[in-house]
C-alpha cells in the first residue's frame, strides 16, 4: 500500500460586515454547531478555529471575527494581513449594511493582496436569510452581476440562526483558497459567476458547482 503524505493547509479568513450583521453568529454556528439570539457588540478581534477534512487534505481556518466598529479604526490593516480569504457580511432586512459591502470590499483590496498581486478570494453572505429577502428583492439587485463587478467569488444567502448555507459559503470560499494557491495564473477563470447555476435558495460558487 502507498502511504500517502496528507497535506495540511492553514488558511486565515476575514469576517467583515457593518455592526450587528451576524458575524459572530455564523461563526459560533459554524464552529460550536450553536446560535444565540443576544447580541453582544465584539470588541477589536476575536478567533475561532474550524478544522475541516476536503479530499484527503486537512484544512485549517483561523477565523477572524472583526468587530463592525473597526471600520473606522486604523487598526484593520494589521488585521487583515496575511489573509487568504474572507467573508464579507450584509443583514437582509438592513439595507445600509448591503451599502457598506462595496466599501468594505473596497477596504479589503485596498489593505490586502496574494503574493501574486492578486485580491484575496472574498465570498459575499447574505445573512439573516430567516427573516426574509427584503434587501434581495426589494431593490432589484442582481446578485450574481454586483458579485462580478464588486469582485466577489460567490455569494450565499445565509441563516446563522437556522443553519442555512453557513457551511456551503465555506466550502465555496476554501475552493477559491487553493484554486488560487495551486494555480495563480489560471485561477481568474474560477472567479466567473455562472448566471445559470443560482439554487433557490440564494448562492452561487462557480469552483463549487463546477466540480
Ligand atoms: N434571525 C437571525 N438573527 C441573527 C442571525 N445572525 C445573527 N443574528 C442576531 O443578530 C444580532 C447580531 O449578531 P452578531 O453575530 O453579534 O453580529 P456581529 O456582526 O458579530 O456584530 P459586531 O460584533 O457588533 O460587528 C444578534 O442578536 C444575533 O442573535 C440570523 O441568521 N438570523
Amino acid at each position: 500500500m502507498e502511504n500517502h503524505h496528507l497535506k495540511e493547509h492553514l488558511y486565515k479568513i476575514l469576517v467583515i460586515g457593518d455592526l450587528g450583521v451576524g458575524k459572530t453568529s455564523i461563526i459560533k454556528r459554524y464552529v460550536h454547531q450553536n446560535f444565540s439570539p443576544n447580541y453582544r457588540a465584539t470588541i477589536g478581534v476575536d478567533f475561532a478555529l474550524k478544522v475541516l477534512s476536503l479530499d484527503q487534505e486537512t484544512v485549517r481556518l483561523q477565523l477572524w471575527d472583526i468587530a463592525g466598529q473597526e471600520r473606522f479604526g486604523n487598526m484593520t490593516r494589521v488585521y487583515y494581513r496575511e489573509a487568504m480569504g474572507a467573508f464579507i457580511v450584509f443583514d437582509v432586512t438592513r439595507p445600509s449594511t448591503f451599502e457598506a459591502v462595496t466599501k468594505w470590499k473596497e477596504d479589503l483590496d485596498a489593505k490586502l493582496s496574494l503574493s501574486n498581486g492578486k485580491h484575496v478570494a472574498a465570498v459575499l453572505l447574505a445573512n439573516k436569510c430567516d427573516q426574509g429577502r427584503d434587501v434581495l428583492t426589494n431593490n432589484g439587485i442582481k446578485m450574481e452581476q454586483f458579485c462580478q463587478e464588486n469582485g466577489f467569488v460567490g455569494w450565499f444567502e445565509t441563516s446563522a440562526k437556522e443553519n442555512i448555507n453557513i457551511d456551503e459559503a465555506a466550502h465555496c470560499l476554501v475552493k477559491h483558497i487553493i484554486a488560487n494557491e495551486n494555480d495563480p495564473l489560471q485561477s481568474e477563470d474560477a472567479d466567473t459567476i455562472s448566471p445559470q447555476q443560482e439554487s433557490s435558495r440564494g448562492g452561487t460558487c462557480s469552483a463549487c458547482f463546477r466540480s
